[in-house]
């Protein structure tokens, strides 16, 4: 595509109910909205970043800066640029992910749109539905865990994760399944232990549970390997997976048997579908995880998630799991358990302008 400009805003969008999690409490959450201005065409993209820096190194305003001062006047001085070229061109540039990742969707959304594909035929999708899972914050006590649960399960959600943390993780756990049963069933602790908590972790183990993700720090591989070989629960890494090379690595060191894919965190789409490739190579079940994405990224994110080695599922919830109202024009449902993949020209979805501008608490237009 030809670049003739970069449009950035900064979103505010409320959360129909707080979301905890081991490293707090969000009520509203900030993201950014990237549109890449190409041959007269437009493409979507969006930055995942947190307003603070609690789930990686990278926020909001942070992205910011980084997106205007550096990665946009890189990819507008190349003017022609193929979406396969933009992590070429911003690789100099060293982290900043998220960043990387909202801008290459917004030119590969500009390019498909243009081209009359859709993004699931690019990525090479299979299906036209994936299997909706959801994410629980913690709640108040572990009966109303249960409450919450039980209204996931009462919309269909097909497999429930519950975040945990250190005195919120056995009892938790426990009260889900004594009320529930069987149900497919995973925690997520997003770092919040330490090998110190290997007995607390392994006590788990009693729930038959799907995996359990993140126990540790982002750069505990080897931790996570050691911890690993005392757990009968499958290890899934997220904040750990920065890339193609760190998925081989844990991979190699034992420190995942599982591994939950976001293009924010690993620099984009293209890199996503490199570790997907990797890991369905090596017979490692992936699913696709959430960053409480608007319409843009949960359209992404379906399609994503509709490629083969996406055995288990993922993150991709209904719109309406953290918003009354989306940026986007038909807001993804849940349906039979299942949330549809688009079909339409690149991610297939229209913007609601009005949304858009309702929610939006900064802009900035940056043109070649
Ligand atoms: C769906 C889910 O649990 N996502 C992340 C955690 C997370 C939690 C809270 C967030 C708030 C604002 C932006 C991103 C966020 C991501 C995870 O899997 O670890
Ligand atoms: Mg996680």
């Amino acid at each position: 595509v030809t670049l003739d400009g970069f449009e950035l805003r900064v979103l505010h969008l409320p959360l129909v109910s707080p979301f905890t999690t081991s490293f707090g409490t969000e009520t509203v959450r900030e993201v950014i909205v990237a549109r890449a201005l190409a041959d007269g065409a437009e493409g979507w993209g969006e930055i995942v970043t947190q307003q603070a820096p609690l789930y990686s190194s990278e926020y909001t305003q942070g992205a910011w800066d980084v997106a205007t001062r550096f990665f946009i006047p890189a990819l507008l001085a190349e003017r022609s640029l193929a979406p396969e070229r933009v992590a070429a061109v911003l690789e100099p540039f060293v982290g900043h992910r998220m960043a990387k990742a909202g801008l290459e969707l917004a030119v590969l959304d500009a390019a498909l749109r243009t081209e009359g594909r859709s993004f699931a035929s690019y990525a090479g999708a299979v299906v036209d539905r994936v299997p909706s899972g959801v994410s629980v914050g913690i709640q108040r006590n572990p009966a109303a865990l249960v409450d919450a649960v039980r209204g996931y399960l009462d919309e269909g959600y097909v497999r429930i994760k519950i975040k945990i943390k250190p005195g919120r993780d056995i009892d938790d756990t426990a009260a889900v399944r004594e009320a529930f049963g069987s149900i497919p069933l995973q925690v997520d602790a997003n770092s919040a232990y330490t090998l110190a908590d290997a007995d607390t972790l392994a006590a788990l183990d009693r729930f038959d549970l799907l995996l359990i993700e993140q126990p540790l720090q982002e750069d505990d591989l080897v931790d996570h390997a050691t911890l690993a070989a005392g757990l009968a629960t499958p290890v899934c890494l997220d904040e750990s997976i920065t890339s193609r090379k760190a998925a081989s690595d844990a991979l190699a060191l034992g420190s995942a048997a599982i591994v939950n894919i976001k293009a924010g965190r690993v620099g984009g789409y293209l890199e996503a579908i490199a570790i997907h490739d990797l890991c369905r190579d090596a017979g490692v079940p992936v699913w696709c995880g959430g960053m409480l994405e608007t319409g843009i990224g949960r359209a992404a994110n379906a399609a994503l998630a509709a490629l083969p080695g996406f055995t288990l599922p993922g993150d991709v919830s209904a719109a309406d799991r953290f918003y009354t109202r989306d940026v986007v024009t038909e807001p993804a449902v849940l349906d039979d358990g299942h949330v549809r993949v688009p079909t339409g020209p690149g991610l297939g979805v229209d913007i609601d302008a009005d949304a858009l501008d309702a929610f939006t608490v900064e802009k900035a237009v940056i043109r070649a």
